[in-house]
């Protein structure tokens, strides 16, 4: 089987571009759309999908845009030798708007929350069902991430020949989360057709088995990550940055490598309540400045459950999530 990223070795020389460009304003109509799929010390590795074909394009960014940030999933326009051959670089001038943003959390390292991925629409977030054991706190940090991020969870639970998964899969069930049960002898067709044609992140703590996932969804995943090296001119991929890889199939998975835990502090409970529709809604009548927590005396969730309008295991799944949002990073 072979990745897409094969063909991206395979382009024809761009076209002579014919518009002439006005002196004044820079014009830019016959610049290329890409993506990037990492970046490595002011070096932008973009994947372009256009007229010439499918590559892997070496750019920075041009100067116009000052100190405006570009991150790995930005959607971007190039112009310059677009070409991806060796040596040439092209320049970024324009980052389109971004769809999602999904950021880390400060440390001692960095005290910023800096955005790891921008336009992912699914986060997916892998938990070994034993060896390592789930650690649900985890999860739950993970969803509201998803949530805060503007991005659709999607929960993984691998090595299902060591455990079962009812359980996790019934304490998520409440919440409408997608879940997907996987093992390494088994089938990834769930997984594969929820990831098709979309960006995806995959997050998981060491040990859960996303190596093993993603050495099976792209399975030159190893060589794209030395050949997108070998032009951003590393050794092995730096663990800083996330790294998008191309599906066979249609779609980008990013892994994130060194990459912890999302940055919270920002999300307050009312903008959580949001990513549930029937929950926000029953909100509308707590008192000011709810938090919608279990201990809230006269929150509205718990009269909608008395009166029926909301199902209890939902009320008690969102405040277990929302807990975790005051539960000390892992
Ligand atoms: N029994 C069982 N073992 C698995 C499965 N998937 C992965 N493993 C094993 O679990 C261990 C960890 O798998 P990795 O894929 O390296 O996990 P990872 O999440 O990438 O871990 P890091 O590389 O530390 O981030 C390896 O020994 C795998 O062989 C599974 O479905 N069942
Ligand atoms: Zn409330």
């Amino acid at each position: 089987m072979s990745s897409r990223y094969d063909e991206y070795a395979q382009y024809d020389r761009p076209r002579r571009h014919t518009r002439p460009r006005t002196k004044d304003r820079p014009n830019y109509d016959d610049a290329s759309a890409g993506q990037v799929v990492t970046i490595d010390r002011g070096r932008y590795t973009l994947l372009l999908d256009d007229a010439d074909g499918r590559r892997i394009v070496t750019a920075m960014k041009s100067r116009g845009l000052g100190r405006k940030g570009v991150v790995v999933g930005d959607e971007v326009r190039v112009v310059g030798d677009t070409s991806g051959a060796p040596d040439t670089l092209a320049r970024i001038v324009e980052v389109e708007p971004r769809k999602t943003v999904l950021r880390r959390t400060a440390d001692d390292d960095d005290p910023v929350e800096r955005i790891i991925v921008a336009n992912a629409r699914r986060l997916v977030i892998v938990t070994a069902l034993a060896d390592p054991p789930p650690r649900p706190s985890l999860v739950d940090r993970c969803l509201v991430a998803a949530y805060d991020a503007g991005m659709t969870p999607l929960l993984c639970l691998t090595k299902s020949d060591l455990a079962p998964a009812d359980d996790l899969v019934a304490s998520y069930a409440p919440l409408g989360v997608d879940t997907v049960v996987t093992r390494h002898d088994g089938p990834l067709d769930e997984l594969e057709s929820r990831l098709r044609n979309e960006t995806s992140v995959l997050v998981g703590h060491s040990g859960v088995g996303k190596s093993t996932l993603v050495n099976r969804l792209v399975p030159d995943a190893e060589r794209v990550t030395s050949d997108v090296n070998a032009v951003t001119g590393r050794g092995r991929h730096t663990s800083t940055s996330a790294i998008a890889l191309a599906l066979p199939e249609g779609g980008l998975i990013v892994d994130t490598p060194g990459i912890r835990s999302f940055g919270l502090a920002h999300v307050e409970a009312d903008e959580l309540i949001d990513a549930f529709a029937d929950l926000a809604e029953a909100a509308v009548d707590c008192p000011r400045g709810c938090t919608h927590g279990a201990d809230e005396p006269e929150c509205a969730l718990d009269s909608a459950v008395e009166s029926g309008t909301l199902d209890s295991r939902r009320v008690e799944s969102f405040r277990r999530v929302l807990a975790s949002l005051s539960a000390p990073t892992y």
